[in-house]
């Protein structure tokens, strides 16, 4: 493992909603090189689905209570990480040798490093390793579909993955790839699906991009600088060391249209005045067939509105659960999970959408559930 002497890494997994952060960590936690790596998964919705959709259940795989670590539950993140340092210290969870966090898909990335490098106590244990994004080929391509957060990881990143280059268009994927590299010029860009990279490179071995803090945009450094007494990047000698530590203050100017502050701190889903999750139970098993036209109905109607759909699914007919996303406009194909995760088995759907009625949705499914309910099995879709 690379790294300073002494210190545990920390890599942040960025990108934006559904451009494949819980499938790429999937894959590099099978990984050898990341076999000692603790996770700390923090969502956007009230319901996390990511720990299950990851299938890697155990006590060095964290889930932060919902909000986003960017801004309602930063002091979450510190107080996880001390826990989890602390449960290492006494033996309670396995001797982890790195920190992998996966922000929300709308989190402002500087937030994030700046907390784990000036609070005092993290950063005397922690170090920050490479911050990986991903961005989705198929989606990213369309640029109407940018936020500003997507900007930020970007250039926050010092390594990028290219992802559903499968499903996209390959010119629109070469543009993309030009157009990161202009965006941020010391990240390599890697294709997923390409045999370029591996996980120790992605996440262990440094990449030699210098302070990711320091990439932040000029009109972000809205926070008052920190004592400068800065903590070495892994792999990074202290004098090497350039970046301007923050603290985790407040009044902080993100400048990407969040609505938080202090007002907002009873509404850990808040990110953007438009923006909002919410979670949908079902009870009772549903057919696919009829679902999947009224999920595809919604986001050919409202895709622009609902950034991401997210759920487990108990189906008519399967014993296992079925994971089933949805990404603005695209429905991808379900997957069988392994086995149901602990609690009661029942549909769980995450919605986060910008600027469309929670309302709207509701009452939509609702009709659909009453109009299966009213058909045999495997016709509610006609
Ligand atoms: N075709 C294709 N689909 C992909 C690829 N990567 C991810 N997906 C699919 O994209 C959907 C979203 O992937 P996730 O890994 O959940 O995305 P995420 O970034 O973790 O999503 P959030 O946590 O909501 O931000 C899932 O259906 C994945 O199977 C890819 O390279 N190709």
């Amino acid at each position: 493992m690379s790294g300073h002497p002494g210190f545990i890494p920390v890599n942040l997994l960025t990108g934006f909603l559904g451009s494949g952060k819980t499938t790429l960590l999937r894959r590099l936690l099978q990984d050898p090189s990341l076999a000692g790596a603790a996770v700390l998964i923090n969502e956007f919705g009230e319901v996390g689905l990511d720990h299950h959709l990851i299938e890697r259940i155990d006590e060095t795989t964290v889930l932060l209570k919902a909000g986003c670590v960017c801004c309602t539950i930063r002091g979450e993140l510190s107080e996880a990480i001390r826990d989890l340092h602390s449960k290492r210290e006494r033996g309670l969870v396995p001797c982890f040798d790195r920190l992998v966090i996966e922000s929300t898909g709308l989190a402002d990335p500087f937030p994030i490093l700046s907390t784990v490098r000036a609070d005092p106590v993290l950063s005397s244990h922690f170090t920050l390793g490479n911050v990986v994004a991903t961005v989705d080929a198929a989606t990213a391509a369309r640029q109407t579909l940018r936020r500003p957060e997507w900007l930020k990881q970007v250039a926050s990143a010092d390594r990028i993955v290219l992802t559903k280059t499968d499903i996209a268009a390959p010119d629109a994927v070469a543009a993309l790839s030009a157009e990161l590299l202009a965006l941020n010029p010391t990240a390599e860009a890697v294709d997923v699906h390409g045999s370029s990279w591996s996980a120790a490179w992605l996440m262990a071995e440094d990449a030699a991009t210098g302070d990711p803090l320091a990439r932040r945009p000029a009109e972000e450094h809205g926070e008052p600088h920190g004592d400068h007494d800065h903590h070495p990047r892994a792999g990074q000698a202290p004098d090497q060391n350039q970046g301007h530590g923050h603290h985790d203050g407040h009044g902080h100017g993100h400048g990407h249209g969040h609505g938080h502050g202090h007002g907002n701190r009873h509404d850990p889903n808040r990110h953007d005045a438009t923006i909002h999750a919410f979670s949908v139970t079902l009870d009772r098993p549903i057919d696919w067939t009829g679902f999947g036209i009224w999920l595809t109905m919604l986001l050919n109607r409202h895709g622009a509105k609902v950034l991401r759909v997210k759920g487990i699914l108990d189906l008519c007919g399967e014993e296992r659960p079925v994971a089933v996303h949805g990404v603005q406009h695209l429905v991808h194909p379900p997957v069988h999970m392994a086995a149901w995760p602990a609690g009661p088995r029942q549909s769980r759907l995450v919605f986060i959408v910008d600027g469309l009625a929670e309302a709207t949705v509701r009452a939509s499914l609702e009709t659909f559930m009453a109009l299966a309910d009213d058909m045999p099995a495997g016709e509610a879709a006609a």
